[in-house]
């Protein structure tokens, strides 16, 4: 963390935040390097959509989420837009589109930074979870609303995990020198949701590589609360979560009817 010259702010009280507007920031500026070769990521398609306008509607669909900022790859930005010109959204949905960083943490804070006034409720979602169902997107905006300033859904692991030391030589065995209690850990998804004051005091505060935006909140000591997430708000990370991601939407269209 660096030498702090902001005060923590307090959250907005709980009281104003049940009325609070809400808005989306969706970090889609990565390459996708674990995917493999191709467009960016969020650009690839799922079922013949690109994966971000799956994100983007995932967002939208929230009734109770009015904008949504999506930060395209630093040289994407016209192109993205152009792209989500050409996609149905509900008609009550503003979106925006600002160009990425180099990392998703400086992609978040752009997003953040272009986020005009009024939204004091904010929503960080990664492209790359584009099937995340409604019920878990509101389930983390009403923790918000009920006065948690930080909000992550998760899910239990279902692999006994271990603590490991750096192999001697690159490729060579790890020592390992744990095994943590499993019934304690959780793994994280997204969206997070954050009281906005809380969010960009994090990012206006926290320096280091944070993979995750509630990493940060927790860094100012700022308690974070986890409510149960959702299997299907997998990361679309490697070749077979696509795989994955295609049967799960295909299944959906069949219940669908279409
Ligand atoms: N400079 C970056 C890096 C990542 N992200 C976004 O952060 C989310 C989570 O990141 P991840 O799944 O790791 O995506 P990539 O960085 O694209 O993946 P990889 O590490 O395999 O390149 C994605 O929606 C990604 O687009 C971003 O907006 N800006
Ligand atoms: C934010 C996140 O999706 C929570 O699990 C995750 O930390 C992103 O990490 P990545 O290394 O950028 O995939």
């Amino acid at each position: 963390m660096s030498d702090d010259p902001l005060p923590t702010p307090s959250p907005n009280p709980a009281s104003d935040r049940t009325t609070a507007r809400t808005a989306a920031v969706i970090p889609a500026a990565g390459r996708g390097v674990r995917l493999g070769p191709g467009a960016p990521k969020a650009l690839r398609t799922l079922g013949g959509t690109p994966m971000l306008v799956h994100a983007v509607r995932a967002m939208a669909d929230s009734r109770a989420v009015s904008l949504v900022v999506v930060v395209a790859p630093p040289d994407g930005a016209a192109e993205v837009k152009s792209l989500l010109d050409t996609h149905a959204l509900p008609e009550r949905t503003d979106v925006l589109v600002v160009p990425g960083g180099e990392s998703r943490q400086e992609s978040v804070k752009l997003g953040l930074d272009a986020l005009p006034p009024g939204y004091d409720i904010v929503l960080v979602h990664d492209a790359a979870r584009p099937l995340v169902p409604v019920d878990t997107v509101d389930a983390v905006i009403e923790a918000v609303r009920d006065g948690a300033p930080a909000v992550v859904p998760v899910l239990p692991l279902s692999d006994t995990v271990k603590q490991v030391e750096p192999a001697a030589a690159p490729g060579g065995p790890e020592p390992v020198v744990a095994t943590p209690d499993r019934s304690l850990l959780r793994a994280v998804q997204t969206p997070q949701g954050f009281d906005r004051a809380t969010l960009e005091h994090a990012h206006a505060t926290v320096t280091g590589n944070v993979t995750d935006d509630a990493g940060m909140v927790e860094q100012l000591g700022t308690t974070v609360v986890a409510v149960p997430g959702h299997e299907e708000a997998f990361k679309v990370t490697r070749p077979l979560d696509l795989v994955l991601a295609e049967a799960v939407l295909a299944r959906r269209r069949l219940n669908d009817g279409f």
